[in-house]
């Protein structure tokens, strides 16, 4: 039996005023995410890949169009906000190009600190966050502060902060954009693993063709649509 999707985008749009003109930064786009995928997603600069993860990731509502996680629609233009707000906290993790950790937490306290949001009790995040460190290759830096690990360690640690709540579907913007080809190979690894062993969907904007080996499939797109 072939899984449920995790995440499905159906004819999803979004249009920004310009002027007298209209952009059309996503033009209807429709396709499937499955639990344990690793997806790419490529294209040309200003083609939509970035708006294609704000509509993904429920940052903002499409202009047409729905999102469905697991079945149920989440997002759509008339959807409540805050219902959105919810729907993300509870499914989705995010990575970006820049690892953006807290410069005065240490590498555990900064995993931790998206489990306070979530009232996990202190010492339980604590420890759930150093575990998932060290599920990382980074029990040896769980008390160091950001300045004290090295780029590809700040995105390793930015990975175990997305994946502190569990979520089912990872999102990440070119998060190999500012390290080098062995770091960046390291960390579509880490998102490969986790698409195996944990059953997570994982949709990734790159640049990158040195890791394209490492995904399921790739989408690719252009002026706002998926063009292969
Ligand atoms: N908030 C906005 N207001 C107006 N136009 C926007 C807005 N966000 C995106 N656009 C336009 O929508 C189009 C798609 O932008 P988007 O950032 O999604 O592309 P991209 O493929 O991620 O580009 P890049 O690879 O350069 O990051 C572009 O023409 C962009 O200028």
């Amino acid at each position: 039996m072939i899984a449920a999707p995790i995440l499905t985008l159906r004819d999803a749009a979004r249009h920004y005023p310009s002027g007298d003109t209209l952009v059309r930064a996503l033009d209807g786009v429709s396709f499937n995410i499955y639990p344990g995928e690793l997806v790419g997603i490529l294209g040309p600069s200003g083609s939509g890949k970035s708006t294609l993860l704000l509509i993904a990731g429920l940052l903002e509502p499409p202009s047409a169009g729905e999102v469905h996680i697991r079945g149920k629609c989440v997002s759509h233009p008339g959807m409540d906000l805050d219902q959105m707000r919810h729907f993300r906290r509870n499914n989705i993790g995010f990575v970006f190009q820049k690892a953006n950790l807290i410069p005065f937490l240490t590498a555990v306290e900064n995993v931790a600190l998206a489990l306070h949001i979530d009232d996990v009790p202190a010492r339980a995040a604590r420890s759930y966050a150093a575990h998932l460190l060290a599920s990382l290759d980074l029990a040896h830096r769980v008390d160091s502060i950001p300045s004290r690990l090295s780029g590809g360690e700040q995105q390793r640690v930015a990975v175990a902060r997305a994946l502190a709540t569990d979520p089912g579907l990872i999102l990440a913007d070119e998060p190999t954009a500012a390290l080098d080809s062995v770091r960046g190979r390291q960390v579509i690894g880490l998102f490969r693993q986790i698409a195996d062993e944990r059953k997570a969907g994982v949709l990734v904007v790159t640049h990158d063709p040195r890791t394209l080996d490492l995904f399921d499939r790739t989408i690719e797109m252009n002026d706002g649509r998926i063009v292969g």
